[in-house]
Formats: C-alpha cells, structure tokens, sequence
C-alpha cells in the first residue's frame, strides 16, 4: 500500500489517484464513524474534552499559554467530536474564543475566523454547523493554539478533512510552531493517510483512548 502510494505521488496523473484515495478512506471513515451510538459519541466526547482541558492546564502552568489566550474550536456537526463542553470550559477558564465560518466570495468560498463574546447568538451555517453572529471577524495570527476537525488522521500528523481544502488554506497562513491539536475518535486515526504538498501537520491528536504526540 505505502508503496503504491508513492508511486502515484511521483506519476503525472498521481494527484487524481491521490486524491481518490484520500476520498474513499473519507468515505469509509465517515461511514465507520456513523457507528458509533450516541452513548458512546458522548462518552468518548467526554474523555476527548477532559483530556483537551487538562492540556491548557498543564500549558498554563507551563507558562506555554498565556491566561486570556485566544484558541480556535469548532461547533460539532453530525457525528464529529461533540465540543460544546469544552466550549463552555474555554470561555470559563477565561480564554478567548474564535470559530470557523465558511465565507462565500463570488466564485469560491473560503474559511474566516469570528471571535466568540458573551453576546454572540448561533444560527446554522452551510452544512447546518452552528455559526456565530453577528461575526467580529479577526486574523489567525491571532490565534495562539488550534483544536481541529477532521475525517482521518495518522500518528505522523497527517490530516483528512471533509475535502474542501479549507484549512489546508487557513492553516498555511499560521506559524508552524502553533499547536494544531485534533479532536477525534480513536477509529479516525489510520496508520497512514495519504498526503499532499499542501497539508499541513497535526501536533497532537487527541482521542478517548490516548494523547497521540505527532512526529
Ligand atoms: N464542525 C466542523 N466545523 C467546520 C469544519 C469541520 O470539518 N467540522 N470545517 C472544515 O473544513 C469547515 C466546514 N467544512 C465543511 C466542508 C464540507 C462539508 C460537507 O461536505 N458536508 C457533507 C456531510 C458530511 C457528513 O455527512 O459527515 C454535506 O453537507 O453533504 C462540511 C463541512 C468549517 N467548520
Ligand atoms: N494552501 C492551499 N492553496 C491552494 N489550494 C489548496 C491549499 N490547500 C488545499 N488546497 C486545495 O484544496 C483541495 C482539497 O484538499 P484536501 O483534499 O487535502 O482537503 P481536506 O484536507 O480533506 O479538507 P479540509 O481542509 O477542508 O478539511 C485540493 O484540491 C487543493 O488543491
């Protein structure tokens, strides 16, 4: 398999066959993650949170984190990582807060970042995500710490998302040494997702089973 990978990578059409394999493991994780009951989803959600807190506390301490730091999380859809715990956790722990939203120019849309406040309401986005308003848009420079989203990821730090490229693209505007830290399920993660040159790596993933530190 990893070979056949790599042979593709270095063919002309290997981006094609690349990417087709990078959409049936989606696919099928997709469809594996639809297993889970929703005892399960919440308890594991439960365990992915605790472990997410007890991070930005030891940061905290460590001095890695600066009280009143911004982090980026993302509202749940369907049958990803419920966050709206540790959303609550965040904002009682006193950090500022900052979500995705999808943002549609005229022919393309990309991913923005809107600060969460105390009088932020919620409406649903395209693909029925939650979605903040009104929107205090703000720069992801500005952001000091990631929890990601995500279909598939590998102990490398190999990351497949639901295909759009979205923060690929945001991502690529973010200094390398900002932790990228992914929320997920412990069957998202695979021993090997395929990669492209434009993906950027996980540092951590977090799972109900383990804390995986990325190579
Ligand atoms: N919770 C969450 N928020 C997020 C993301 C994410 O992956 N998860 N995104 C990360 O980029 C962005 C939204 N990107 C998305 C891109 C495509 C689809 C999509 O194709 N959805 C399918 C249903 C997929 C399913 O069944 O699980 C659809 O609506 O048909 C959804 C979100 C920003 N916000
Ligand atoms: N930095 C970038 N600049 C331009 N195009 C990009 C960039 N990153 C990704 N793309 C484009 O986005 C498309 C989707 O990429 P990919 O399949 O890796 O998405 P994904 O990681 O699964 O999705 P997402 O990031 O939305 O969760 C690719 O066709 C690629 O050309």
């Amino acid at each position: 398999m990893a070979e056949n990978r790599s042979d593709q990578e270095n063919t002309a059409t290997g981006q094609e066959i690349l990417l087709s394999s990078k959409k049936d493991i989606r696919n099928a994780i997709i469809a594996l993650r639809g297993l889970i009951t929703k005892q399960e989803r919440d308890r594991f959600s439960g365990e992915i949170t605790r472990r997410a807190v007890s991070l930005l506390e030891t940061r905290i301490s460590s001095g890695h984190l600066k009280p009143g730091a911004i982090i980026h999380l993302f509202r749940s859809f369907g049958e990803e990582v419920e966050t709206d715990f540790l959303l609550e956790r965040i904002k009682d722990m006193g950090f500022g807060l900052v979500v995705p939203i999808v943002h549609h120019e005229e022919n393309h849309s990309t991913l923005i970042l809107s600060s969460v406040r105390r009088d932020t309401r919620w409406r649903p986005g395209p693909f029925q995500i939650p979605e903040p308003y009104p929107v205090v848009r703000v720069d992801p420079s500005i952001v000091s710490l990631f929890f990601l989203p995500g279909v598939a990821f590998d102990p490398g730090g190999g990351r497949i998302g639901y295909g759009k490229g979205y923060y690929d693209r945001l991502l690529s505007g973010v200094r390398p040494d900002i932790p990228k830290i992914a929320l997920a399920f412990s069957h998202q993660v695979l021993e090997k997702v395929p990669s492209s040159k434009w993906d950027i790596p996980m540092t951590m993933i977090l799972t109900e089973k383990e804390t995986i530190h990325c190579d």
